[in-house]
């Protein structure tokens, strides 16, 4: 029987009787120590998966991203570098709450049922882990799970996220036409560095460009990917990348930092013309700021990156700024639809579109080339010299962009070539459009699971008679928009709010929380800062 060793590995991991795990929009995500018997776990239901895709290459990365330090968090990703598929997340979290060892075997079963699994097929994943202190204990259970299910398991170490996205997806393309690249640190350099110098050589050259890097594991990997590309076209300094000692990762620097408080992080110094950005914990987020002659702070998110990057079609979720989504349509007169928050809805509406490209406002976002556009390109016969030029660009613009998941790395690069080509300093890209002011708060209440949306999240349907409030309360605000829509990685109620003012925006943030808290159930004392 496959299964007989679970119980036996399961005994060493057990699962603490009082928590509930939740695969979520990110995967499981908690405070570290809670989840050893869940990575544990995960590292069987791998093996399943892998099974289920025929024995293709699954993996399973460790991390918990702009998080606190203390957080950790794992997440499978499917054969192509793309999140797992969403019907297999429900297996995730069953098996997570397995309240016995045998229990975890006979969910076990029941899944390889469900799914038709042939469990003679011999499965393959590839791991990897941040920086974070509960890693090692982590990555030892997961190992554990992998062991007991005979899986043939390679580790690739300290990696950001979408590295090992990368490499998934190289390891199960490997001799196809669709071949990614090398699956190791070196081929993922190679390739996106030399894209890169393909695009910008000959061009003017950028001055330095400072990277926080959130002291986490984007501090390395980006001093490699410079030594990689070992040109004055990449010139670099990175900020914050102290992964040694405890307590620095994320605190008071990185993107979700910098995009949360609208200020440049701790460690950087910004001077008038000085080029700089932020990743996140994992280094799959990015956004870019700069000082103005007057030493005012000016962040470009995800929404300006979006913008810059379109070209033919774009998706966004209800968090984009208005302004980035009127200068979509009305300047850039491309089509752009809404998703539902979380990567994993953007990426498949964005694989309906030719070249679909897809932000959050955060900065996690990437561009895809659907077949259709990489059939037309490879039919394309050019009939001058210059069409050929345009043909190669286009080649190498997307051997430039990781399409398996967005990432801070080759995200830096496309925005850097797409600078170095227009001649654009970053207050030249800002000049496109002025975000509204905006406002993003979190309502903790008895119960958020009664927050029940629609139309890509912006209106709510259940609690009923909510959003009739919220509409007459954003109704009084000049180009006021707000809404509600429960967190998919934390227990609260999020409200969005932007208005012509900030004065408005403010308002209408507040108003709307506290029409929240009241009506549906606030818990605690109500923040004194609603209205
Ligand atoms: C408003 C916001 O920024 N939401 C974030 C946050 O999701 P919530 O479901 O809102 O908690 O975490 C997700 C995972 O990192 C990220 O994809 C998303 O953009
Ligand atoms: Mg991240």
């Amino acid at each position: 029987m496959p299964f007989t060793k679970v119980p036996e590995y399961s005994a060493k991991h057990p699962k603490p009787a009082d928590i509930t795990y939740e695969y979520g929009t990110a995967g499981f995500r908690t405070i570290g120590e809670n989840l050893e018997s869940t990575v544990f776990r995960v590292g069987l239901l791998a093996a399943l998966r892998s099974q289920s895709k025929q024995g293709q290459v699954i993996g399973v990365m460790i991390t918990a991203s702009h998080n606190h330090e203390r957080d950790n968090g794992v997440k499978l990703i499917d054969p192509l570098g793309e999140m797992l598929q969403q019907s297999w997340e429900a297996y995730c979290s069953k098996l997570a709450n397995a309240a016995s060892d045998a229990d975890v075997q006979s969910v076990l079963e029941e899944v390889a049922r469900a799914e038709k699994i042939d469990t003679s097929i011999k499965a393959k994943v590839a791991y990897a882990r941040d920086t974070r202190p509960s890693g090692p204990l982590l990555q030892g259970a997961l190992e554990d799970g992998l062991e007991a299910l005979n899986v043939e398991a390679t580790n690739y170490g300290i990696i950001s996220t979408p590295q090992l996205h990368y490499i998934v997806r190289c390891l199960n393309t490997a001799g196809t036409r669709a071949a990614y690249g090398e699956p190791t640190e070196t081929g993922y350099n190679a390739k996106y560095g030399s894209a890169y110098l393909r695009l910008v050589e000959g061009k003017e050259k950028p001055t330095t460009l400072h990277i926080d890097a959130a002291n986490g594991v984007g501090a390395p990997q980006v001093r490699k990917l410079a030594e990689s590309i070992n040109s004055p076209y990449f010139n670099i300094e990175v900020h914050n990348h102290d992964t040694e000692t405890l307590g620095k990762l994320n605190i008071d620097c990185g993107a979700d930092y910098v995009k949360s408080n609208q200020r440049q992080p701790a460690g950087v110094t910004l001077i008038p013309g000085g080029r700089y950005c932020s990743f996140d914990g994992d280094a799959d987020r990015i956004v870019f700021y700069y000082a103005d002659e007057a030493g005012r702070f000016h962040l470009l998110d995800g929404d300006k990156i979006a913008t810059l990057v379109a070209t033919s079609a774009s998706v966004q979720t209800a968090y984009a700024n208005g302004s980035s989504t009127s200068f979509i349509k009305d300047s850039l007169k491309l089509p752009t639809v809404f998703a539902k928050t979380g990567v994993k809805h953007l990426h498949h509406e964005a694989e309906k579109m030719a070249i679909g490209v897809y932000f959050e406002a955060n900065g996690h976002g990437t561009v895809l080339f659907n077949p259709s556009a990489v059939t037309a390109l490879t039919n394309a016969t050019p009939t001058s010299p210059a069409q050929a030029d345009a043909i190669e660009r286009l080649w190498a613009l997307r051997d430039l962009i990781n399409e398996s998941v967005g990432d801070a790395m080759s995200d830096m690069l496309l925005v850097e070539t797409i600078l170095i080509c227009k001649q654009w300093t970053l207050a030249d890209w800002d000049q496109a459009y002025t975000d509204l002011p905006s406002r993003l708060l979190k309502v903790v209440v008895n119960d958020r699971s009664v927050f029940q949306t629609t139309n890509a999240e912006q209106t709510l349907t259940s609690p009923a008679g909510l959003q009739d409030v919220v509409d007459s309360i954003v109704a009084k605000f000049p180009k006021g928009r707000s809404f509600v829509r429960p967190s998919g990685t934390e227990d609260a109620v999020r409200v969005y709010a932007e208005a012509a003012t900030r004065h408005d925006c403010d308002q209408l943030a507040y108003t709307v929380a506290g029409a929240v808290f009241d009506k549906a159930g606030g818990r605690g004392e109500r923040p004194a800062e609603f209205l």
